[in-house]
């Protein structure tokens, strides 16, 4: 099969066309970027007649060309704009500006170009003892919503920071209220997020973390769709998992066996994610960072998640 040539036409200088044939244009297309300002036009990407307003690259061929552009007007166009006369580009920076904003006849403004991101409902889950609450700990700017439990309080755990402790009734009536976005009962004790606090939270500006068991991530799923970020979080491998677990010493043997052999099963629902991280042994610092940039990308979407709780 003859190899498709691609003509992409730069120009040193708008008055000095050079026609670059190549085979593999997205290659040629970034380091021309970077070595020359002077990119004026793509140009026969074939078939043309099937999209005769697109390169390649799906982008329509006029964005890559400056509407106000000298070259893209013969002399006797009569849709030739007239623009005030500028400064040459030698003159200062604020003579050049203002005299640009004069040409187009409006001033530029500083206004920020892209709308403010919305604040985001970020989803934690993984297997038990996989380190949720200890990549967590680490995130800045955000609200980790505290989680309302039946559970007895651990050594050195605070009541309103890692968990709110309340009684079963206390919790049930809660669920009767419809106080809780999703709850769950999580090895014998019922675990549930209250909606106040993130509605709260949201109204402020935080993104949102809600850490929950796999069982309460599908849950979340179902009422929130692809509105929140889901995050799996994994160790390397089951051995690993495992002895993070037993160095916990929170659990007795009988607790360790169900939660390590729940884990094998929830592993499976990976799947059913948008990301995963894995936390290695040692290396909590990268699984931290990993989220973060999770983060920061889907802060960075054209299309952002809008949740509404
Ligand atoms: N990367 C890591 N390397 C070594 N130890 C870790 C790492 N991440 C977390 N740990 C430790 O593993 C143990 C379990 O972590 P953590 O309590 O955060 O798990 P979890 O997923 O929140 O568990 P659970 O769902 O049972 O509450 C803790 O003692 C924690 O300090």
């Amino acid at each position: 099969m003859a190899k498709r040539m691609e003509t992409v036409l730069l120009a040193t200088t708008p008055r000095l066309p050079l026609f670059l044939p190549c085979s593999h244009f997205g290659r040629i297309f970034t380091s021309s970027l970077a070595t020359r300002s002077h990119l004026l036009r793509l140009v026969s990407s074939p078939p043309v007649s099937e999209f005769p307003h697109r390169n390649r690259l799906g982008f329509r061929r006029e964005s890559l060309v400056s509407p106000l552009m000298a070259s893209d007007f013969s002399t006797e166009d009569t849709r030739r704009p007239s623009f005030a006369p500028l400064p040459s580009s030698y003159a200062d920076k604020d003579e050049l500006f203002r005299g640009l904003e004069a040409a187009l006849g409006a001033p530029f403004n500083s206004e920020p170009l892209s709308p403010p991101p919305h604040p985001l409902v970020i989803v934690i889950s993984g297997p038990s003892g996989v380190g949720k609450d200890a990549v967590i700990m680490y995130q800045e700017g955000i609200h980790f919503v505290v989680t309302a439990t039946s559970r007895e309080k651990r050594p050195g755990e605070v009541d309103g920071k890692d968990y709110y402790f309340v009684s079963k009734e206390e919790f049930l009536s809660m669920v009767d209220r419809h106080e809780l976005l999703e709850y769950a009962l999580v090895y014998g004790d019922y675990k549930g997020i209250p909606k106040q606090q993130i509605r709260d939270f949201m109204a402020k500006g935080y993104d949102i973390v809600l850490r929950v068991d796999i069982q309460g991530a599908a849950t979340l799923r179902t009422i929130l769709g692809n509105s929140a970020i889901f995050i799996f979080l994994v160790a390397e491998n089951e051995s690993t998992l495992v002895k993070r677990l037993i160095d916990r010493k929170t659990e007795t043997s009988e607790m360790l066996l169900v939660r390590v052999a729940t884990a094998r099963e929830e592993v499976k629902r990976m799947k059913d994610f948008d990301y995963v991280v894995v936390n290695a042994e040692g290396k909590l610092d990268k699984a931290v960072k990993l989220v973060e940039s999770i983060i920061d990308a889907e802060k960075a979407r054209v299309r952002q998640r809008r949740v509404v709780i």
